[in-house]
């Protein structure tokens, strides 16, 4: 579903123009199944976030291939990569990145009318979405009239609304307690088992990393550790 061959990313710094470049990811290669949650774990610094922003096609890797869904995307565009991220991925991030102006609602109604859906079936699309993660009753609420976990399940919500194959998740449980922390990775194993979500999780949380079938391990760059199957 994901295969990333010996990815490797540099980040240029300095002076436009200047040849001073830091390496941060060196030879990557993994493979994420159809229907598996992977986590990515490592420190902070360690290219987490580089990985991430590789295979959701925001930054271009210095060298390497990534195919998604037997699609070689290494070398799309921008405008392939809007169209493809719309038609494949949904996110999830740490601090949620909810539309502070618009209710429960509307944030999670946004990727179907980017993706010109009529109003009609937008209502009941986004209804049904709400009510299967115990939200109906928030629609009209806005973000900061939400707990942090309501919040989140709205981000999960807008990230399942356009019925997306791959989820990538940025430290979804990162700014939560851990008693929130439970409910989100529950609803996270309940997408995975009941929907065969396939689910790529960065973290540095032990607790995140149990609930996936594979854990990747970077260090300094390096995959360290990789294709061990956890029993879950
Ligand atoms: N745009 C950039 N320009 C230069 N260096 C960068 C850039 N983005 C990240 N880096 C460097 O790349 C390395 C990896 O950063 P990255 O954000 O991928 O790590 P991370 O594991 O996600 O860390 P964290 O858990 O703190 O988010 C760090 O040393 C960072 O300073």
């Amino acid at each position: 579903m994901i295969e990333v061959r010996d990815l490797s990313h540099s980040f240029k710094v300095g002076k436009k123009g200047s040849k001073n470049e830091i390496p941060v990811l060196k030879n990557i290669s993994l493979t994420i199944k159809k229907g598996e949650i992977a986590s990515i774990v490592g420190r902070s610094g360690s290219g987490k976030s580089t990985l991430l922003n590789l295979i959701s096609g925001y930054i271009s890797p210095t060298a390497g291939e990534i195919i998604i869904k037997e699609t070689n995307v290494t070398s799309f565009n921008e405008k392939m990569w809007a169209m493809f991220r719309l038609d494949n991925f949904g996110f999830i991030f740490q601090s949620f990145q909810l539309i502070q102006s618009l209710t429960t609602f509307e944030n999670v109604e946004l990727p179907l009318t980017l993706k010109g859906i009529s109003s009609t079936q937008r209502k009941k699309e986004v209804l049904e979405l709400l009510e299967s993660v115990g939200l109906h009753h928030h629609a009209d609420h806005y973000p900061n009239e939400l707990s942090g976990g309501q919040q989140q399940r709205v981000s999960i919500a807008r990230a399942l609304i356009t019925k997306p194959s791959i989820i990538l998740a940025d430290e979804p449980t990162g700014s939560l307690d851990s008693e929130t922390e439970k409910e989100i990775l529950d609803l996270i194993k309940k997408l995975n088992e009941e929907q065969g979500i396939t689910f790529f999780i960065i973290t540095h949380d032990e607790e995140v990393a149990k609930i996936s079938n594979h854990q990747f391990h970077l260090q300094d760059g390096v995959l360290t550790k990789g294709g061990a199957f956890i029993e879950v």
